[in-house]
């Protein structure tokens, strides 16, 4: 089993990508802690799924862009499990708006969240991990959006581009300790995250459209990457980026 014996926290597990990931790493052998903000019973439900599956979970709630939240989560983890092996950043939203008229407030919002919230909660998995001495994996979900831009997503894909940015620093910082850093690159995964843009079937057809491998992502598309990244199979991979996009990203014409 890949992940036997480690312990997985995960920002954002309650649904989507976070969500595909926990349950990975559980099959994987995993125990796993997940973080979440507003659905209660969704992330119980993910601590369910990781039980029957014979590994142990817990379900924190807290608000990454809080810096606070960062310590807390990882501590919690660490009474419950002993120690932080693997780390998945992931925690973010997608709020649609247009450039010219973007309200400070979602403009805000949308950097603390997944941006400062990124760093924060990488940071304090880093010093965890320092202080076992026993090296580490951090996985940060990024975006095909950190390479192409989106009208509506002028907010969001500077963010996107920061993590990715991010873990290629942090893999510098980090290497002498034995934590490699690397990011994945979704393309479009159908969750809630975008489920009001895909809502419009004309836009959902053109962008199915445009991916080689013929279909928009699911979230499960997501989980073996991210697997990977965690594990000792990748284990002289670092600052490295994976784009997961069914090939959008090379479709030019
Ligand atoms: N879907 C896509 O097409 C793509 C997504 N991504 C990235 O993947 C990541 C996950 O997105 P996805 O699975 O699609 O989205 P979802 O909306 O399905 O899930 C988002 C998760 O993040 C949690 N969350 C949101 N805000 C906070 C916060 N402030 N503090 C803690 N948790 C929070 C949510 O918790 P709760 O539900 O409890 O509020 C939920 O568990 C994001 O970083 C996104 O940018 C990247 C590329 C493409
Ligand atoms: C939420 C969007 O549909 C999604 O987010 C990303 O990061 C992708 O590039 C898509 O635009």
């Amino acid at each position: 089993m890949l992940l036997e014996g480690k312990t997985v926290l995960i920002t954002g597990a309650s649904q989507g990508i976070g969500r595909a990931a926990a349950v990975e790493c559980a099959r994987a052998a995993a125990n796993v802690a997940i973080n979440y903000l507003g659905d209660e019973a969704e992330a119980e439900s993910v601590v369910a799924e990781i039980r029957s599956l014979g590994r142990e979970a817990i379900a924190i709630r807290s608000d990454v862009a809080d810096p606070a939240s960062a310590p807390a989560f990882v501590a919690a983890a660490v009474t419950a499990f002993g120690g932080v092996d693997v780390f998945v950043s992931n925690a973010g939203i997608c709020p649609f708006h247009a450039f010219l008229d973007m309200p400070v407030a979602v403009l805000d919002r949308t950097m603390r969240v997944n941006l400062h919230g990124a760093y924060y909660m990488v940071q304090a998995a880093a010093n965890q991990m320092v202080a076992q001495g026993r090296g580490g994996s951090i996985v940060a979900v990024s975006s095909i959006s950190a390479l192409v831009g989106g009208e509506y997503q002028t907010h969001y894909t500077p963010t996107k581009a920061g993590v990715h940015s991010l873990m290629q620093s942090c893999a510098i910082a980090l290497g002498r300790h034995g934590i490699r850093c690397n990011s994945v690159l979704p393309g479009t995964i159908q969750t809630a995250i975008n489920k009001d843009d895909l809502a419009d079937p004309e836009k959902r057809a053109r962008m199915a459209a445009r991916i080689p491998l013929g279909r928009l992502g699911v979230p499960e598309d997501l989980a073996g990457p991210i697997l990977f990244l965690a594990s000792d199979m990748a284990r002289y991979v670092t600052g490295a980026a994976l784009l997961v996009d069914g090939g959008a990203f090379v479709n030019l014409q």
